[in-house]
């Protein structure tokens, strides 16, 4: 176990500058105590990343959602992590499903964009998990493994890394997995990083679920062996759902 949990937003491509109301929101909600809690990340879209910053202060830590492998150059239409941490973000997300499935990007790619965070000093969040027909056939663990061995970079800590587990059937599906099966994917995962980082790094790494987390089913959740926080999407968009989700996490 990990210490404090990490529920961390991720607005994908959603959010004009209305939507920072739901950060101020959530911003109030931080200093009134939910901060005591569990630590909290909004992950905006890149356009919003700098004035989510200066409406975050230190309240809530804002992240962008992916970088490009190189600190600057000839890449039209993408954003690097130092751009990233110029504008105040403490975190990226790298590998998520949809980037791997919308933009082909291999584990390859994935362990690049991680170093890349590490060198402009912000904190990985890197996304694995198996697609339906993989949990059908029995694979899971056998893709959490590949994912892993791919994706993570030498030199893993606990505090330039966070894993986040989203099996791809359960993201904006409304379906998630049973306990059961999040407590053996998150169990194989700690040993994963266990065996291959040292048992300090091993078990200060944090591992979120995610995948269709809400109000209503985040408690069960958090309160899993392994699970070290969340991973948001549709329901970070509404401050008081995501709200009542940081209030599900487990007491540190
Ligand atoms: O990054 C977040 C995940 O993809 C989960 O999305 P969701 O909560 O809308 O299922």
């Amino acid at each position: 176990m990990a210490g404090r949990q990490l529920i961390a937003g991720n607005w994908k491509m959603n959010g004009l500058k209305s939507q920072l109301s739901e950060l101020t929101q959530l911003v109030e909600a931080s200093k009134g105590g939910l901060a005591q809690r569990c630590d909290i990340l909004v992950c905006p879209p890149a356009t919003l990343v700098g004035e989510a910053g200066g409406a975050a202060g230190s309240a809530v830590a804002i992240g962008g959602q992916d970088c490009h492998a190189k600190a600057s150059g000839a890449h039209t239409g993408d954003v690097s992590a130092e751009m990233l941490a110029d504008a105040g973000a403490s975190h990226v997300i790298v590998g998520h499903s949809e980037r791997r499935t919308d933009h082909g990007e291999s584990d390859a790619v994935v362990r690049a964009k991680a170093e890349a965070a590490w060198r402009a000093g912000l904190v990985a969040i890197v996304c694995i998990g198996e697609v339906e027909a993989e949990r059908d056939a029995g694979e899971t663990l056998d893709v959490l493994g590949r994912q892993l061995a791919g994706s993570l970079p030498e030199g893993s800590t606990g505090k330039n890394l966070v894993i986040a587990y989203e099996p791809v059937w359960a993201i904006g599906t409304g379906k998630t997995p049973t306990v059961g099966d999040v407590a053996e994917a998150h169990a194989f995962i700690r040993k994963t990083v266990t065996e291959r980082f040292g048992a300090a790094e091993g078990a200060a790494i944090r591992i979120l679920y995610g995948g269709s987390v809400k109000p209503s089913n985040a408690a069960e959740l958090l309160a899993v062996d392994n699970v070290d926080g969340a991973l948001v999407g549709g329901a970070s968009l509404k401050a008081a759902d995501f709200i009542a989700i940081c209030q599900g996490a487990r007491a540190a």
